[in-house]
């Protein structure tokens, strides 16, 4: 397995490989756990060539304690890659490898996605997502890219950043991975007590039984389920539940049987921040 850290050293891999194969490329901000194995599999049985990033992306940042606290595990996260495939370029670079000039943040319209949710909560978080994977798919080139549904709002997200700066790769969505008693596998994770991390299925359960509600009572009436749960528990605390259409992303207040729906939770344990979402129809 090949660990690079500079533009240049992954340029010369990338250019050893002959262009007419399928390259997949995973970004991760590495800490990696079995939520990211299931994307870098699928890249692997789904191309020749992949490329895993692992960078800890600052502009994406609205919250410096977040970013000065985010796990790093590189020896771990190698060994973790190459059980998987020794074939894989594990590419590292320090931020000004990234951010050659300045570390400047592009402004993007996204159609109202970035509006709602995470967008709303975290000020600039998705203009610097935007920044950092518009510049690792212009430098990789890769067939295709692969994103967690854990991150669904990210996803539709990046899926609209190929679309309006014509990109021509292929996005992938994978599906969320679960710790054993459901809470979505996530680095922040890392950060929670052992006590808190268990009673944590509690932010899965929610949702699920938020969907089981969805089927006979209104919109409201679910939102002020979850509400109310969480006024009831005091390991948790809710920024926001929001039930919305999966194309727009906007919240809705009455269900649509003609289109599709997703719930979407964000949660601090602890001081820490924990998102989740569940497909509703
Ligand atoms: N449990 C999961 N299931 C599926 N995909 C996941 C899961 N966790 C992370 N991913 C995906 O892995 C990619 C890299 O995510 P990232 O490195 O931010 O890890 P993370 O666990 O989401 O960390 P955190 O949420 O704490 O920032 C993203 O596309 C993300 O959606
Ligand atoms: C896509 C990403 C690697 C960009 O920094 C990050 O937002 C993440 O890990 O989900
Ligand atoms: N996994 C999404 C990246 C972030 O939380 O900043």
């Amino acid at each position: 397995m090949v660990v690079v850290k500079t533009k240049k050293e992954l340029l010369s891999e990338l250019n050893n490989i002959d262009s007419s194969i399928a390259l997949g490329l995973v970004p991760t901000m590495g800490a990696l756990h079995q939520g990211h194995a299931s994307l870098i599999k699928k890249a692997v049985s789904e191309n020749q060539k992949v490329v895993v990033s692992i960078f800890v992306n600052p502009t994406q940042f609205n919250n410096k304690e977040d970013l000065v606290k985010y796990p790093k595990t590189l020896d771990a996260d190698i060994n973790l890659i190459s059980a998987i495939s020794k074939e894989i370029i594990v590419f590292v670079p320090e931020v000004s490898e990234l951010y050659p000039k300045q570390v400047k943040t592009k402004i993007y319209h996204f159609d109202g996605l970035d509006k709602v949710m995470e967008g709303e909560f975290r000020d600039n978080h998705f203009n610097g997502v935007g920044t950092i994977v518009e510049a690792l798919l212009n430098l990789i080139k890769p067939t295709r890219a692969y994103f967690g549904e854990k991150d669904y709002q990210q996803l539709r997200i990046i899926q609209k950043l190929v679309e309006i700066q014509q990109i021509p790769v292929e996005i992938i969505g994978c599906e969320i991975v679960r710790e054993k008693h459901g809470l979505a596998m996530s680095s922040r994770n890392e950060r929670l007590s052992k006590k808190i991390r268990q009673k944590a299925e509690f932010i899965y359960e929610t949702l699920k039984t938020a969907k089981q509600k969805f089927g006979t009572e209104s919109v409201l009436d679910v939102k002020e389920w979850v509400v109310k749960q969480f006024n009831d528990n005091i390991d948790f605390q809710l920024e926001y539940f929001e039930i919305t259409d999966v194309n727009t992303l906007t919240p809705i207040i009455k269900k649509n049987t003609n289109t599709k729906q997703r719930a979407f939770i964000a949660v601090y344990a602890e001081e820490v921040r924990l998102i989740d979402n569940i497909a509703l129809n």
